[in-house]
């Protein structure tokens, strides 16, 4: 397995006054699924941005894969192999899929697309393009302009370009946000297939994805993280029943 774990200890980030990181202390192990829930405003796309080096944190330690990061950039921790499923690369809405799929490689491998060699000359990157986007369930519309996918497709997509990019560990930010009930059963499915392969941190409003995928499960509250447990523990945590589901929840 190639994945690699990631540790956060005693994480601050000041907003001003605002400590929307307020001391967070997490321990992902390499090839768990790791979930982050907590209210609007709890401060997990803070968290996220800390840990792609989006944001620079005031206090603290990140540790990828055994190596301290906290003060390194974007690329260096894309480098490592940790990858953001939106945003690590802008959608060509023009290209096709497989196109797509095909520069986000190129990319990561380091090579300038020549505009004026089709696709097809990258032999070896359009092979594993094709074998991403069937495992992204996308084969149906892979020769398909990006600009006519449905929503729950293009966020695959996203996914799919983010996997071609060779990660070691996925930070994904509410990657069923906006879909259809059979969309979000789609993307339910693909990161199911990819547990255990890579490491990957969910971030999802959607309890009945994090409940069904998770191996362990984290809960930030105001900047701070109140539980850490598996999917029952969580369930039963009478401070996350209080802060988050509702003391009568049940879900
Ligand atoms: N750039 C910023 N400047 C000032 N305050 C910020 C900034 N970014 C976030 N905040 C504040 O930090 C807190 C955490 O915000 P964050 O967006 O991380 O929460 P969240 O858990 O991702 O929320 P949501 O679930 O609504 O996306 C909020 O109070 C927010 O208003």
């Amino acid at each position: 397995m190639n994945a690699i774990g990631l540790r956060t200890q005693d994480l601050v980030k000041r907003f001003g006054g605002l400590r929307a990181t307020d001391g967070v202390t997490l321990e992902i192990e390499p090839g768990e699924l790791h979930a982050i829930i907590g209210p609007n405003g709890a401060g997990k796309t803070t968290l996220i941005n800390l840990l792609t080096g989006e944001l620079r944190s005031d206090e603290g330690s990140i540790v990828l894969g055994g190596e301290e990061v906290s003060g390194t950039p974007v690329q260096h921790r894309v480098g490592m192999g940790l990858l953001r499923s939106y945003q690590i690369t802008s959608i060509f809405d023009a290209f096709t899929v497989v196109e797509n799929v095909c520069l986000a490689a190129l990319r990561k491998k380091g090579v300038r697309w020549a505009v004026w060699k089709p696709m097809s000359s990258y032999g070896d990157v359009m092979e594993k393009a094709r074998a991403i986007i069937e495992q992204c369930h996308l084969s149906d519309v892979a020769d398909t302009v990006v600009s006519n996918l449905a929503y729950g497709q293009r966020r695959q997509l996203e996914v799919a370009m983010a996997l071609a990019a060779d990660p070691r560990i996925l930070l994904l930010d509410e990657p069923m946000a906006g879909m259809s009930a059979a969309e979000g059963a789609a993307a339910i499915e693909l990161l199911r297939s990819l547990k255990g392969r890579y490491t990957i941190l969910l971030i999802e409003h959607d309890m009945n994805a994090v409940f069904s995928l998770a191996d362990r499960i984290s809960v930030l509250v105001y900047g701070k993280i109140v539980a850490t447990g598996s999917i029952e523990e969580i369930r039963n945590h009478p401070e996350v029943r209080r802060a988050y589901l509702g003391d009568d929840a049940d879900a």
